[in-house]
C-alpha cells in the first residue's frame, strides 16, 4: 500500500520531479519531435525552433507523469517501476498531480503562443492520447493497448513539422505510422522478458494473455510494415539516397534480429537474449533513422 504522505510533510525533490516525467524514454520522444522540425522544407527562426521543442518536452514530460499519478497502483506492483516517487512515498500525489497538469497544460499554450494552432492541437491531442486512450483507457483492458494507445508516441515529429510549416504533409504522415509500426516490436520484444511483472500486476500485456510464441510472431510481422513505412520516405522520392541507404540497412538488420526472436523457443526470462537484443536496437534504430533523415535533407538540400 502507498504511505500516506502529505505535501506538507514532504518537499517535492527536483529529482522527483525529474523522475515523473520519464527522461529517458523522452529523450527519444523529443530527438523525433526536433527531427521532425529540422526536416521541415522551410527556415526555422532559432528561438521558434527551440521553444517548439521545450514545448514538445514539456508536454511528452507532463503526459509521463500524468501516466505515473494515475497508475501508482500498477507502479507498485512491478519490480521494474516500484522504485518511482509515487509508488515509493517519495512524493505525495497532490503536488504530482499538480506538476502534471501544469506542465501539460503550460505546453500547450507555450505551443500556441510561440508556433501555430495546429502545433498546439496535436501537442494536446497527444497528450490525452497518452494518458486518457493509452493509460486510462486501454492499457487494464487489451492486449492491443498499445498498438492502439501508441500513437500517442507517434506524433512528436509531425508536431515539430507543423511547428515548422504550420500544416501537415506526407512525409510527417509517413514518419508517425513508421513510430506506429515500431512500437509494438520496441514494446513486445520488452514484455517477453518482463512477463511476470506485468502478470503479477494485472496488466493484459500480449505475452500474459496469449503467450510468448504468438507475442514473438506478432514481433516479427509487425517489422515488415514497419520497414516499408521506414523505406517509404526515399522511395517515393521525399528524401534522398543517405536516408534511404540507412533505413533499408538499419531496417533489415531490424528484420534480422526479430526473425531470431521468433525463432526462439525460450522461456527464462533471464536466457531471453535476441529479445533482450531487439528491444536495445530498436532505441537505436529510431534514433540512428531519424538522424539519417535530417542529414539527408540538410546535405543534400
Ligand atoms: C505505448 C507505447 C510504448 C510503450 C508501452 C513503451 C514501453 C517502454 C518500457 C516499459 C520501457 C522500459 C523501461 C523504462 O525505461 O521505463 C521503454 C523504454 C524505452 N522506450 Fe518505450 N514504449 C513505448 C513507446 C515509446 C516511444 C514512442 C518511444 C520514443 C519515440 C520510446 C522510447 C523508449 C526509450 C528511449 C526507452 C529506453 C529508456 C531507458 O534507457 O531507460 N518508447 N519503453
Ligand atoms: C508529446 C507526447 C505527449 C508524447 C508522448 C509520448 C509517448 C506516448 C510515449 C510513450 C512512452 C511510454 C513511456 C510508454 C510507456 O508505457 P507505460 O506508461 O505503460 O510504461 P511504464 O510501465 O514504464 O509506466
Amino acid at each position: 500500500m502507498t504511505p500516506a504522505i502529505t505535501a506538507s510533510t514532504l518537499p517535492a525533490d527536483w529529482r522527483d520531479l525529474l523522475a515523473l516525467t520519464k527522461p529517458r524514454v523522452m529523450s527519444l520522444v523529443v530527438f523525433t519531435g526536433l527531427c521532425g522540425l529540422l526536416a521541415a522544407p522551410v527556415p526555422v527562426h532559432p528561438v521558434l525552433g527551440f521553444a517548439a521543442i521545450l514545448c514538445i518536452a514539456l508536454g511528452a514530460g507532463g503526459a509521463a507523469a500524468l501516466n505515473q499519478w494515475y497508475e501508482a497502483d500498477l507502479d507498485a506492483k512491478m519490480k521494474r517501476t516500484r522504485n518511482r516517487p509515487l509508488p515509493a512515498g517519495r512524493l505525495d500525489r497532490q503536488s504530482a498531480l499538480h506538476f502534471a497538469v501544469g506542465l501539460s497544460v503550460f505546453s500547450v499554450i507555450l505551443m500556441d503562443l510561440a508556433a501555430n494552432h495546429l502545433a498546439a492541437l496535436w501537442l494536446a491531442i497527444s497528450i490525452l492520447f497518452y494518458v486518457g486512450v493509452y493509460t486510462v483507457w486501454l492499457k487494464r483492458r487489451t492486449p492491443q493497448n498499445i498498438v492502439i494507445g501508441g500513437a500517442a508516441g507517434a506524433f512528436p515529429p509531425l508536431i515539430g513539422w507543423v511547428a515548422a510549416t504550420g500544416h501537415v504533409d506526407l512525409l510527417p504522415m509517413l514518419l508517425f505510422a513508421l513510430i506506429f509500426l515500431w512500437t509494438p516490436p520496441h514494446f513486445w520484444a520488452l514484455s517477453l522478458f518482463v512477463r511476470s511483472d506485468y502478470a503479477n500486476a494485472g496488466v493484459p500485456m500480449l505475452p500474459v494473455v496469449a503467450g510468448f510464441q504468438h507475442t514473438r510472431r506478432q514481433v516479427a510481422l509487425y517489422t515488415l510494415p514497419m520497414s516499408a513505412a521506414a523505406v517509404a520516405p526515399w522511395a517515393l522520392g521525399l528524401t534522398g539516397p543517405i536516408y534511404g541507404v540507412a533505413a533499408t540497412l538499419l531496417s533489415g538488420a531490424f528484420l534480422l534480429l526479430a526473425l531470431q526472436v521468433a525463432a526462439s523457443r525460450e522461456t527464462d526470462p533471464a536466457a531471453m537474449r535476441p529479445e533482450r537484443r531487439l528491444f536495445a536496437f530498436s532505441i537505436i534504430y529510431l534514433f540512428a533513422i531519424f538522424g539519417a533523415l535530417v542529414v539527408d535533407r540538410w546535405l543534400l538540400a
